[in-house]
Order: C-alpha cells, then structure tokens, then sequence
C-alpha cells in the first residue's frame, strides 16, 4: 500500500450499491469510518458524508471537456473525498476536470480515472472496436495518460496493479474492483483477486460491493476481510 499511510485510511472502500436508500442508511450506521470509506454510485447519489465518512462519489464523468469541467466544479461543493471519470474521455477532459478545482485549496476531491472496467475481458474489448494485444497493455496506456494529464490515479483490475506501480511509481492512488474473497461469487466481474492478493499487488483501495453487502453477515465479513489483509 503506497497511498496515504500517515493518515492510515482503511484500505476498504464498500460500494454501496443498494437500490433503497434506507438500507444504505441502515447499514452505513453499523459499521465505522475507522473500517472503511464509502463508495456512492449512480444507484444511490446521497450524502452519507455527514456521518464522518470519506465519500467516493462514483459517477464516472464521460463528456465533452466543458460539461465535465462543470459537473467537477458541482460536486466539489459536496465536501467528497474522490471522484471518478473515464480517461477515454480523453486529455481535454481529464485536464478540464483538473482546471474546475484549480480554485480550492483545501480538502479537493481526488480525481480517478477508470481504465477498463473489472467486467471486460480481451474478446470485449475487440468487440467494441479496441483492438489491443492485451487487457493490461491497454489499462496502462490508460494509467500513464492519466498521470500524464494531472488526474491523482486509477481504478483498475488487480491485475494491473502491480505493472501500474512499478511503472508510475508510489505517487498514484491505484483502486481495484474486482475483489472476491476466497468462496465467493464472481457475479460479473472476470478480473478478480482476493483482498489478500490485491493489497499485495500494490492497490491502495479495494472496492467491495456484494461480497460485503450480499452476505447475510455483512459485519462479520467486512471484519474478515480487513483481518485476513493485516495479518
Ligand atoms: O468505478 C468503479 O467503481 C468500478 C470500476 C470497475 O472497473 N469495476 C467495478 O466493479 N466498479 C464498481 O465497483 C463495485 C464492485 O461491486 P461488486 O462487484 O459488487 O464488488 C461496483 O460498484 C462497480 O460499479
């Protein structure tokens, strides 16, 4: 783990990807910003900041470079920890969403770049007209673009993790989906490790959904994972 290490963030980030905000709520109220951040997708856009947790607001901005820049410069106002976009949305965008917080100082959301999402493999990308000779060699012309044009870092397979790392060095926030812990369901995700693997392979911050959400003891297994990464 190379982000953050003096203010000793926990390395979890939950997505909560519930359809009801009441049960988001319900379950945000049981754990602590000490266990892990949040992550606040297009599912469930509320503040759950107020109760002391760092909010990943996920939206994944992909737009021309003006709305981007825009949505930036409005979010920023909800006191959030980090935000996403996609880097094929390409340098004007990336350096538009820097410029809208140009203007603050303090406490400024960090910007993440989502590379290839955790659900695609090679043949899905072929099909959508990216013909890349690999997943990883496509996810890190996506990585040093982002470093290139001032984003704080990526979300990316675990896969990738560790080339990532080595290539971009300790400056890089690096977050992984596609986390499942030993007998889980992979659902539909394809580039998958375990917590374990991932923090070992150089991720910042795992995001995990409904391995934690799903179980019938979400404590217990948040707990589990954050033991099993320590020990
Ligand atoms: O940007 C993301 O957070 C993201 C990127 C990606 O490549 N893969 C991916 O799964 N995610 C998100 O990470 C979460 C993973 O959830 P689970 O598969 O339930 O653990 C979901 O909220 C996804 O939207």
């Amino acid at each position: 783990m190379q982000y953050d290490r003096k203010k000793k963030l926990s390395p979890i980030i939950i997505a909560l990807d519930y359809p009801d905000p009441e049960q988001a709520i319900c379950f945000s109220k049981k754990i602590s910003p000490q266990q892990c951040q949040l992550k606040i997708g297009q599912e469930l856009f509320i503040k759950s900041g107020k109760k002391g947790f760092k909010i990943f607001l996920d939206l994944k901005f992909y737009d021309i470079p003006n709305t981007v820049q825009k949505s930036v410069y409005a979010v920023e106002k909800l006191n959030i920890w980090m935000l996403s976009l996609h880097i094929s949305g390409g340098k004007n965008m990336m350096l538009s969403a820097r410029s809208a917080l140009y203007p603050y100082k303090k406490n400024v959301p960090k910007i993440i770049g989502v590379t290839i999402l955790t659900s695609m493999e090679i043949v899905e990308l072929h099909r959508v007209g990216i013909y890349a000779s690999s997943v990883l060699d496509h996810v890190t012309k996506l990585a040093l673009l982002a470093k290139k044009y001032k984003l704080d870092g990526v979300v990316c397979s675990p896969w990738e993790a560790k080339t990532i790392r080595r290539l971009i060095g300790k400056n890089f926030i690096i977050v992984t989906p596609g986390i499942r812990p030993k007998t889980t369901q992979y659902h539909d995700q394809k580039r998958v490790m375990t917590p374990r693997e991932a923090i070992r392979s150089g991720s910042d911050f795992l995001v995990i959904g409904r391995p934690i959400t799903q179980s019938n003891t979400p404590y217990m297994m948040l707990k589990k994972i954050l033991s099993d990464i320590n020990s």
